[in-house]
């Protein structure tokens, strides 16, 4: 069986589940379950705080697991990425008062507050900064009206919750993070479980992002129309029983089907058709 981590709570539980759902893998129908086996499809999946999951993959007792790059990289564990999910992004950045500082440079001798000591005590080391660094659980924001800390460091999607507190961000982001799956470091990458369980996850990552497109041409138009929509490899193209004419199909990005739509139009192509991708081995 394969052991999987799964988070158990926060932004990346559901929308993790929701992805293991699609490909296929049996999910809790309790929150409170803590251990689910999914026989059918030989995994096994334990529900775990997803700060602690990089830990227990990076020590080996879990094949792999999800979690998010920031945590992965906060926990300093013995763990690495190997796809990522694109659910849960968001920056990590610091942010004070304004006119506290420009930039992280200049935070020397103030105290960062975070709850990813690990992530921002190795980013200020490696800028050269000395200031001291106290970890809270959450809601970092407050810390700062509060006279914890001068500076925050925390995780960053829409800027409603620094603006909302009065903050302005300073500095580049210190990290883009992501839901990920993550391995041992260094752990074989040739294992056919972990193999067949990334190419599952694969599919609906390609099932998300695409969608099949169906339309009629004439013959003399195709080579205009299949530059349109090249595909992943190479479009299907079936003659048609009206001679002249040519039926193609092909995979195009959901986010510019509409477009790719009028413009087929255009060229004089009918019968355009997307449907979805409900799954997908590429
Ligand atoms: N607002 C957000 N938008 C996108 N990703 C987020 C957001 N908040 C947290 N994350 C991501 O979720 C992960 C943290 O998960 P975690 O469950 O520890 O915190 P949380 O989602 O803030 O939940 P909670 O604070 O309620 O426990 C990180 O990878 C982080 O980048
Ligand atoms: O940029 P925004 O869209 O406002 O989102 C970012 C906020 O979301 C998360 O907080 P959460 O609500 O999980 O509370 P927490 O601080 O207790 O983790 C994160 O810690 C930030 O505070
Ligand atoms: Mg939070």
């Amino acid at each position: 069986m394969l052991r999987i981590a799964v988070p158990n709570k926060g932004s990346l539980s559901d929308p993790a589940s929701a992805m293991l759902h699609e490909a296929g893998y049996r999910q809790r129908k309790d929150r409170r379950e803590l251990v689910l086996a999914d026989a059918d499809n030989g995994v096994e999946f334990f529900f775990l705080r997803p700060r602690d999951i990089a830990v227990y993959v990076g020590s080996g007792k879990l094949d792999i697991g999800i979690t998010g790059r920031d945590l992965l990289l906060d926990s300093g564990a013995n763990a690495e990425e190997i796809l990522r999910l694109g659910f849960a992004g968001s920056t990590f950045r610091y942010a004070t008062r304004p006119g506290t500082a420009k930039d992280v440079t200049e935070f020397g001798g103030m105290t960062v507050a975070t709850s990813f000591p690990g992530l921002v005590g190795r980013h200020l080391a490696d800028n050269g900064v000395d200031a001291s660094v106290v970890r809270l659980d959450g809601a970092v924001e407050t810390a700062i009206q509060l006279g914890v800390a001068e500076v925050i460091a925390d995780v960053v999607e829409t800027g409603t919750t620094l603006r909302n507190a009065g903050l302005e961000i300073i500095s580049d982001p210190i990290l883009h993070s992501e839901a990920v799956v993550v391995r041992r470091a260094g752990a074989a990458a040739d294992d056919p479980k972990v193999q067949q369980f990334l190419r599952r996850m694969q599919g609906v990552l390609v099932a998300r992002r695409y969608v099949m497109m169906d339309y009629d041409i004439r013959a003399e138009r195709l080579e205009a129309a299949v530059a349109l929509t090249p595909g992943l490899e190479s479009p299907t193209v079936s003659p048609l029983h009206d001679e002249g004419w040519v039926a193609v199909r092909s995979m195009v990005l959901t986010n510019e089907a509409q477009r790719i739509m009028d413009d087929l139009y255009e060229l004089g192509a009918r019968a355009i058709l997307t449907t979805g991708i409900h799954a997908c081995r590429l």
